[in-house]
């Protein structure tokens, strides 16, 4: 492991954009060099306080929802080549799972959710700022798929949540912060060619760091 300080590649796009995707895509190339994936909807509020239906009021797509100051400080522990102890968000129950994952520090850092680009603190420490566009047709059909299937949803719950909040949000924090983005990606993760070329960017980054 390089004594250098990390490289940070910011991920920012809409709900089921393919943020996800591109991350996996980036790290299945540089895992051999060391990389750590830092998701933003990890570092949701804790809600433990607040009983189900509470919960269920939250606005997740507007910035307050994020304990960004402990992001911030994970981050800086992690530049400073010091482990954190990662939460783990139950999207499930909609609140910050008991459980947290140990993260030692490495020479990448990839940090992907739907508002990375919003916090001027946390777009001040990327290296590399990535913006997936992705249709919101397309979007919300993977988002009714995935939230039915994977987050214990009812299609009418989701479609409420877009309407009133996942819509709204967007158009008002996520989609302004494009302006910020080095490289728009479309279509996310079936995009190879966007990815080659951010990999061949990475690769000479960390070439000149003498990592790889
Ligand atoms: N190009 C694609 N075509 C079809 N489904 C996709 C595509 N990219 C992502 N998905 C699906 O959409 C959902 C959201 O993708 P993901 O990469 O997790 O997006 P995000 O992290 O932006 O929410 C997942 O279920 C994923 O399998
Ligand atoms: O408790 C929660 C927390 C978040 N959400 C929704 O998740 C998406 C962000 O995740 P993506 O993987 O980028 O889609 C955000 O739009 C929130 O609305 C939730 O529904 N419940």
């Amino acid at each position: 492991m390089s004594k250098m300080r990390p490289l940070v590649i910011g991920i920012a796009g809409g709900s089921c954009s393919g943020k996800t995707s591109v991350t996996h895509a980036i790290y299945d190339v540089f895992r051999e060099h060391s990389v750590v994936v830092i998701e933003q909807d990890y570092y949701y509020k804790n809600q433990s306080h607040l009983t189900f239906e509470e919960r269920l009021k939250t606005n997740y797509d507007h910035p307050l929802a994020f304990d960004n100051d402990l992001l911030l400080e994970h981050l800086n522990r992690l530049l400073q080549r010091k482990a954190i102890d990662k939460p783990v968000y139950d999207y499930v129950n909609h609140t910050r799972a008991e459980e947290v994952i140990h993260v030692d520090p490495k020479d990448v850092i990839i940090l992907e959710g739907i508002l990375v680009l919003e916090d001027k603190r946390l777009r001040d420490l990327m290296d590399i700022k990535l913006f997936v566009d992705t249709d919101s047709d397309l979007r919300i059909i993977r988002r009714i798929e995935r939230d039915i299937k994977e987050r214990g949803r009812t299609i009418d719950s989701v479609i409420d949540q877009y309407l009133t909040a996942v819509r709204p949000m967007h158009n008002l924090f996520i989609e302004p912060t494009k302006r910020y983005a080095d490289v728009i990606i479309p279509e996310g993760g079936e995009n190879e060619v966007a990815i080659d070329l951010m990999v061949t960017k990475i690769k000479t980054i960390l070439e000149t760091m003498s990592i790889v």
